[in-house]
Parts: C-alpha cells; sequence; structure tokens
C-alpha cells in the first residue's frame, strides 16, 4: 500500500515539475523572442535616428547601401546573437541547477565534472576567438558586397547602353564569391564547434571513469551515477559551447554596428540655438573650407549677398561652387573664417528656424515615391493647399500637374518615374518655393535640361526677383540673366562679385564664358 502511495505521490510530483518545466521553458520562449524583437526594433531606431541627425559631412561620405546593410542583415545578427544569449543563460542556470543537486548527492564526482567542463572549455577559447575574427572579416566583406551592389543597381542604364552586362555579372559574381566565402569560413569554424567539444567531453568522460573505476573499483552503481552526473552536465555543456560559438559569430556585427552609432553621434549635424533678427544679409568672411581628405572646397573667400539680391556663381568644374553651396545653406561649417546670417554665426543658429526660411534646389531633382501634394509639401507641416498651387504656379509647372488625371493627388511613380526630367526639375522648385523660403539656393538646376525647360526656369528666376534672394550656381550664361551680381570662382577662390557688366572688364573667366559658354575654361 505503502509502495503504492509513493508510486502515486512520485507520479504526482514527477507530473508537476513536467509541466512547471513546460511552463518555465514557454515563459523563457515568450522573454527571449520578446527581447529579440525589442532589440531589433531598439537597434534600428538608434541607428537610424543617429543617422538622421548626424552632419551633412557624415551622411554624404556615407558609401550607398551600407546603411541598408546594416539597418538590415546586421541587426538581424544582433538579434540572433541576443536570443543566442538569452539560450545561453537559460542552458547556465540549468547547468548550475544540476551540478548543486549534484554536489548534494555526489561532492567529488560534481568537482570531477566541474573540472572537465572548464578544462574543455578553456581548449575552446583559441577556435572561438579565430571564429570571432573571421566573423568579423565577413562583416567586412558583407558590407562591402551592399555598397558594391547598390553601386551597380544604381548604373543599370549605363550598363544597358555601355554593353558592359558581362563585366557587371562577372564583378557581381566575384563580391558574391568573396562575401559567401567568409561566410562559409565562419560557417564551418561556428559549426565545428559542438563536434569539438563532444570529442574533447567524451575524452573528459573516459578519463574520469577511468580513474573513478580505480578510485571506487568494485561500487559500480557509484561510477554509474557520476557517468550520468557526467554525461548529463557535458550535454548542457554541449549547448553552452554552440551557444558560445554562435555569439562569437554574431558580436562582430553588433560591434560594427555600436561603432557606427558612435560614429554618427560624435558628428552631430550643425546647428546651435540662436534666431537671428534676418536670414539676409548672408556674408562669408574669409572663408576657407577642406575636404577631410585634404582636398581644398574653398580658400579665404569674402563676399556679401544683400537682401532679395539675385546672385549667380559660375566657375570651372571643381572650383568650389558646391562647396559654397553647402557652406551658405550650413550643411558645412568653415575651417576658417565665418558665415552670417543676420549678423550671426550660422553654426550658431536654430537648425529649424533656418530651414523654414531657406529652400535648396540640387542639380538632380530627388522625389519622393508618392503624390505630387507629397512631393511638394515634403513632409514639413503648415504648408496649405493654396501654397503648393502658388508653388507649382511660380514654378512654371501647374499647367502639367492640371494635366495630370487627378491634378495634385496624382501618384508620380517610383521617385517621379513618370515625370520628364525637366518637369522633374520644376516639381523641385516648386517644393522649395512651396515653403515660401527667404533665401533660394539653386545649385545647377538646368545643366540637365533642354532650352526649353531651362527657360521656364529661368522666367520662374525673373518672378521671383526681389521678393526673395536667390543664389544660383548657374551652367549656362542664359540662366543668369536676372542677376544683379555675379560671382566668379576659379581654383578654390573668389577671383571677381560684380555686376555683370563690370565683369566684363574685370574677369578674365566671365569674358571667356560670355564667348565660350560656361564648359569650357
Ligand atoms: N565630398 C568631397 N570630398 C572630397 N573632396 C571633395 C568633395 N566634394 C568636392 N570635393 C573637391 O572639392 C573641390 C571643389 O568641388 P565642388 O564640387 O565644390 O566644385 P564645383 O565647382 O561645384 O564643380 P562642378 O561644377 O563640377 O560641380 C574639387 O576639387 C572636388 O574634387
Amino acid at each position: 500500500m505503502g509502495q503504492t502511495i509513493r508510486t502515486t505521490t512520485a507520479l504526482w510530483v514527477g507530473g508537476g515539475l513536467l509541466v512547471a518545466r513546460l511552463v518555465l521553458s514557454l515563459w523563457a520562449v515568450f522573454i527571449s523572442t520578446r527581447l529579440t524583437a525589442t532589440v531589433t526594433s531598439d537597434q534600428r531606431q538608434r541607428l537610424a535616428h543617429a543617422y538622421l541627425n548626424s552632419s551633412w559631412a557624415v551622411q554624404s561620405a556615407e558609401p550607398a547601401g551600407r546603411l541598408q546593410e546594416l539597418l538590415t542583415s546586421f541587426v538581424t545578427r544582433v538579434s540572433n546573437a541576443v536570443g543566442t544569449l538569452t539560450q545561453a543563460i537559460i542552458a547556465l542556470l540549468s547547468l548550475t541547477a544540476f551540478l548543486t543537486t549534484g554536489l548534494a548527492i555526489d561532492a567529488l564526482g560534481t568537482l570531477a565534472v566541474l573540472v572537465a567542463l572548464s578544462a574543455v572549455g578553456s581548449v575552446l577559447i583559441p577556435l572561438r576567438r579565430h571564429l570571432r575574427s573571421r566573423s568579423r572579416a565577413s562583416a567586412k566583406a558583407n558590407l562591402g558586397f551592399a555598397k558594391a551592389v547598390a553601386e551597380l543597381g544604381s548604373l543599370g542604364m549605363e550598363m544597358q547602353t555601355f554593353g558592359v552586362r558581362r563585366s557587371f555579372t562577372t564583378r557581381i559574381d566575384d563580391l558574391t564569391q568573396a562575401a559567401t566565402e567568409s561566410q562559409r569560413k565562419v560557417g564551418l569554424l561556428s559549426s565545428a564547434v559542438p563536434p569539438v567539444y563532444v570529442a574533447l567531453a567524451y575524452g573528459a568522460i573516459l578519463l574520469g571513469v577511468a580513474s573513478l573505476s580505480l578510485v571506487a573499483s568494485g561500487q559500480l552503481a557509484a561510477v554509474g551515477a557520476i557517468m550520468l552526473l557526467m554525461l548529463r552536465s557535458l550535454s548542457y555543456g554541449q549547448a553552452l559551447a554552440s551557444y558560445a560559438g554562435s555569439l562569437a559569430a554574431n558580436t562582430p556585427f553588433l560591434e560594427q554596428v555600436e561603432e557606427t552609432i558612435q560614429r554618427y553621434e560624435q558628428a552631430p549635424a550643425e546647428g546651435g540655438d540662436q534666431t537671428p533678427p534676418s536670414t539676409t544679409p548672408i556674408e562669408l568672411s574669409n572663408v576657407t573650407f577642406k575636404y577631410e581628405d585634404g582636398r581644398v572646397g574653398l580658400t579665404d573667400a569674402t563676399l556679401t549677398i544683400n537682401p532679395g539680391e539675385m546672385v549667380g556663381v559660375i566657375g570651372p568644374s571643381g572650383a568650389g561652387k558646391s562647396t559654397l553651396a553647402q557652406l551658405l545653406l550650413g550643411l558645412r561649417a568653415p575651417d576658417k573664417g565665418t558665415v552670417t546670417t543676420g549678423g550671426r554665426d550660422l553654426r550658431n543658429i536654430e537648425r529649424e528656424w533656418w530651414t523654414k526660411r531657406v529652400a535648396f534646389v540640387s542639380q538632380e531633382a530627388s522625389l519622393i515615391t508618392g503624390t505630387v501634394a507629397e512631393n511638394l509639401r515634403f513632409f514639413r507641416a503648415g504648408i496649405t493647399d493654396e501654397d503648393l498651387h502658388r508653388a507649382a504656379a511660380q514654378a512654371n509647372v501647374l499647367s502639367d500637374v492640371t494635366a495630370l488625371p487627378d491634378g495634385f493627388n496624382t501618384s508620380l511613380g517610383e521617385r517621379g518615374r513618370e515625370l520628364s526630367g525637366g518637369q522633374r526639375q520644376r516639381m523641385s522648385i516648386a517644393r522649395a518655393l512651396a515653403g515660401s523660403p527667404e533665401v533660394l539656393i539653386l545649385d545647377e538646376p538646368t545643366s540637365a535640361l533642354d532650352s526649353q525647360s531651362e527657360a521656364l526656369i529661368r522666367q520662374t528666376l525673373g518672378e521671383l526677383k526681389g521678393r526673395v534672394t536667390v543664389i544660383i550656381i548657374a551652367h549656362r550664361m542664359s540662366t543668369l540673366d536676372y542677376c544683379d551680381r555675379i560671382a566668379v570662382v576659379e581654383r578654390g577662390r573668389v577671383t571677381g562679385f560684380d555686376s555683370p557688366d563690370a565683369l566684363k572688364t574685370r574677369s578674365s573667366f566671365y569674358r571667356r564664358a560670355l564667348r565660350g559658354g560656361l564648359g569650357a575654361e
């Protein structure tokens, strides 16, 4: 009878423990997946926010495809590492519980197991180290691959027209091969960890059994119990070794993400907390700017742009015109000298105050995938439908918009693909004008356009004259028709800044440009 009660109790206890184990395991799975999801979104947000808040110098230097790779596959590897870490902690806790029980049953045997575990674990340290360094190389190869693929992907038209499809294919194949090879090496090493561990563990067991049978010869039961303890502990140890291998393979990806976040955070976007009385005059005083690689962008440049003035900027290719535009926009800060607006250093001005009043049109009209209205509004609050209408009219694109099936609500396809180059550029001018800027800076807005589109943009500039302060880097002399003054930039220096008439006598570059256009030096 007593035996029956003991069996029932044992069954109940066993059942209870089984349920408890299941609940605990499910809870662990729940925590692990939740933690992984939290880490994924946290890492993505931290990385994206750090990038968005970093300076233009950092953002513009970032190779294409790198950020995407970090945000996607790298962050996935980081969450894998976190998932592995949780499982490793669970395995470690189980092992500790098991060994604690073992200590109560057989202290000597448990001690032997502990020694065996530590010995096997330390033998694997060099392998893990090697795995980590291989994984670091694999992370680098992945980034290189992503960068090259992004670059090749953006050259689709060139690939087709230059007939270099085969070379592209070969290049992609080589890159794929290199990235896959380094991944294979990491895979090989991390897969080698468990079998190496098993071999070492069984070796330890054999050694343990041999020495125990010497010490406790004839006590087969004791030897059996210790063997069981060893086998179970070593199987937990095996799980731990495999998790440690996986961690070693994934942590370089985490390091890369963290390093990148730090790099972004160390270079925040320019801006202070001052609000000047006005956006103009804009003054450059003895401004010198060098790029990180030492190339000179601008040297000792001095000029003043007055309220409502329309200023043209001309100069040979590579002279420093775009650098000047970026300094005027406050995207880059001078190494020497100052850029002031309304008498205050641009570095100290509240960025939001400045960007609300200054608009930029670049050489390449970059649009978003969305409707006309979404493109013209461009995420800015407070821009009304009337603003959109006015801006489209000012930019000479209103008739194009009204001709579209849904007017301002027409979707423009992926990044405005359904528009012509001229329409896209006028759309980007309308986008700049929708915010009613006080200062408008245009960097070669007509360089890629036919003469008819250029004439429409010139007309826009004529209508803005006197109402908005305009700085326009021009590729064609005709675009400069409405300019009050023109700055000539040559080899990083402002060699002339005067009215077109005065420049005819004072600037040989201007005279040459009048004769032969701005393309030839
Ligand atoms: N991001 C950069 N990193 C390093 N050097 C740069 C960078 N951008 C421009 N430069 C260098 O600075 C100099 C001025 O370039 P900038 O783009 O201002 O000339 P630009 O007059 O606008 O030329 P273009 O008319 O051809 O656009 C050039 O020598 C150029 O190589």
